[in-house]
């Protein structure tokens, strides 16, 4: 039986971006946060504020990215409050990130792509953050699996944390992207990636995580490439907490600000359950403005 394609991340992503502006609200249940949201330090807590968080964002925002780290703590628990978390996001029609930064090499891959990907699959997402630093070779099932099931997948590239740039800034000493810097390869692979498989579409479904805390220039990353037809989008996260401002993504980001995930977590989750909703207002319109 023929399975029609399904309609591509880049796709559903462009379709998002105008419908709901570039912001993507992090679901991160800190330890603090449960406490100060007065929910139980247990995955039903943790449950309890993705749900909250998730029916603040519906009509809000257009993209959610729940951190796994914050759900797995719980173990099995806690990736059964993730799955409803997930599906509750679905039923919203949010596009979801999961941002669990997955690598390994190319047959584990695949069970990771199975798991985040799979129509079956209870941990289902639209997309997942992926390393790149079992070589971008490595990344090939996922990258094959995410085509045919219509998903995307995030390289980390040039990430928002500080001690990060020592490693992403070293020069690649072989191979087609020699003498680039690391983090410049990956964008270099991505941008590639799309032009050869995603070549009629507006987006592309490959993207890059480049941190809003980082100098593009600094990190080697050619933002007029990844802007290039098909446009890698790029998931920012730094945004808020981290120092960087939303008014500033064009100034941080360039020609790629255009296809840009603007994510933040605490600044907007500190607002607690009962100011969730202005907050999310407040930074859909800084946001907003960025992009007048
Ligand atoms: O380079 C990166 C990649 C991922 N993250 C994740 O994004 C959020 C940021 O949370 P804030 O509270 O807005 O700082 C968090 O889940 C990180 O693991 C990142 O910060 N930087």
């Amino acid at each position: 039986m023929n399975h029609p394609r399904p309609e591509s991340f880049g796709a559903r992503l462009g379709a998002a971006f105008d419908a709901h502006g570039h912001l993507c609200v992090g679901i991160d249940p800190h330890e603090y946060l449960l406490s100060d949201w007065g929910l139980a330090q247990s995955a039903t807590g943790a449950l309890e504020f993705g749900l909250r968080v998730v029916e603040a964002c519906a009509g809000r925002v257009g993209i959610i990215k729940p951190q796994v780290a914050f759900y797995e703590r719980f173990g099995s628990l806690g990736f059964r409050a993730l799955e409803d978390v997930l599906a509750s996001a679905r039923d919203a029609g949010l596009l979801v990130i999961a941002d669990a930064k997955r690598g390994d090499l190319g047959s584990t891959f695949e069970a990771y792509a199975a798991a985040w990907f799979g129509a079956d699959s209870p941990l289902e997402a639209d997309a997942l953050t992926v390393a790149p630093y079992m070589g971008f070779g490595s990344l090939a099932a996922p990258l094959a699996q995410a085509k045919s099931r219509g998903k995307g997948i995030f390289v980390l590239a040039a990430t928002s944390n500080p001690e990060a740039g020592e490693l992403q800034t070293a020069t690649v000493s072989r191979g087609s992207q020699a003498g680039s810097s690391v983090a410049g390869s990956i964008a270099a692979a991505v941008a590639a990636y799309n032009a050869e498989h995603y070549e009629a579409e507006r987006l592309g479904s490959i993207g890059v995580v480049i941190g809003a805390t980082v100098d593009v220039d600094e990190l080697g990353i050619s933002v007029e490439g990844l802007a290039a037809s098909p446009a890698a989008p790029v998931l920012a996260p730094g945004f808020g907490f981290q120092g960087a401002e939303a008014g500033d993504v064009r100034r941080i980001l360039g020609a790629s600000a255009d296809h840009a995930i603007v994510t933040a977590s605490r600044s907007i989750l500190s607002a607690g359950p009962g100011g969730l909703g202005t907050a999310i207002d407040k930074q859909v319109r800084q946001v907003s403005e960025a992009y007048e």
